[in-house]
Formats: C-alpha cells, structure tokens, sequence
C-alpha cells in the first residue's frame, strides 16, 4: 500500500488572502487566524503573504481568479462571512461565491483554500472565527499549506 501526503511547512512559497470587506468584524478575525497559521505552522515569511481585499464575498471569485491567473503565488486562501438575513440573498452570494472559488481552483491548478463562513446567525459567524468552533480562517490556511506541499508530490 503507498500512502501519499503532505506536510505543513511552507517556508519558500507565497500566499495570497483574497478578503471580502462585508463583515468586516468577523472576517478580521479570520484573516488574523489565517495569517497566524501561515507565519507559526507554516513558516511563512511575512514577505511571501499578500492581502487582497474585496468588497463582498460575491466578489471574492472574480478576484480570486485573477489573483490565479497571474500565477505569482502558491495558494490561494479566500476570507468572507456571508450571514443570513431575511430574505433569499444570502443563498445566492453563498452559492455563487462557493462554486465560483472552486471553480477557479480547478480551472487553474492552484490550491484555493475555501475560508468563506455561511452561517445562519452574527452568533454562529463569532463561534467559527476564534471562539469555540475554532476559526475557519486558520483552518483554511491549515489546508494551504499541506495542499501546497501534497500537489508537489502528484
Ligand atoms: N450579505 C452579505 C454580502 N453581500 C454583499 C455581496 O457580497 C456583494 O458585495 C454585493 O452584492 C455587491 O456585488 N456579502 C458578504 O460577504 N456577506 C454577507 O453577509
Ligand atoms: C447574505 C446577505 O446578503 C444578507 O446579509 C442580506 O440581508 P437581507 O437578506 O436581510 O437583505
């Protein structure tokens, strides 16, 4: 039996945060987890991160394919928090932005780690950005780095 993976240090390659702007007091809690991961688990010099900010999650797949297409980094980590409201918007950004990143991902070859929340509540969005459901932007990063490595060895 072989078993192929990959592990977590990246300290030679460069990461690119593509961050909606929209909730904006949740999604610096995920970018500031991102980074944390990039820089302790990965080893990551601060050089090789760049933050791209977008207005809305909705367009955090346009942004994400342009920052692919220009074939500058290694990965590719997007930041949003889409939370529900009262009427059917949010299953339309959340789905247009969920299908749009993976899209990308696979047009394009590239590691695209998905660090968007969609959460029915402001209280499920804080619980998943640092509190006790952990925080989905280190986790995203988490998948950046041992994807980086594990696509180098395929
Ligand atoms: N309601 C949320 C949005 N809405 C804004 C859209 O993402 C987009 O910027 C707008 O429709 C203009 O094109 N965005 C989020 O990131 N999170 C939300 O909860
Ligand atoms: C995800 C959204 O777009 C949502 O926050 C907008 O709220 P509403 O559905 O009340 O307009």
């Amino acid at each position: 039996m072989q078993v192929i993976e990959a592990g977590m240090t990246a300290p030679n390659k460069k990461f690119a945060l593509v961050v909606a702007r929209f909730n904006s007091f949740i999604v610096e809690s995920l970018l500031q987890g991102a980074i944390d991961t990039l820089k302790r688990v990965g080893q990551v010099r601060d050089e090789d991160i760049t933050v791209i900010r977008v207005p809305g999650a909705f367009e955090l797949p346009l942004a994400v394919q342009r920052v692919a297409a220009s074939k500058k980094y290694d990965a590719i980590i997007a930041l949003g928090a889409v939370i529900r409201g009262g009427t059917p918007h949010f299953e339309y950004v959340s789905s247009e932005c969920t299908k749009g990143i993976g899209q990308v991902a696979m047009q394009q070859d590239l590691p695209v780690a998905f660090g968007v929340l969609t959460v029915d509540s402001i209280e499920q969005a804080i619980e998943r950005a640092g509190t006790k459901a952990g925080n989905k932007g280190a986790e995203a990063a988490m998948s950046a780095l041992e994807m980086v490595n594990l696509l180098e060895q395929l």
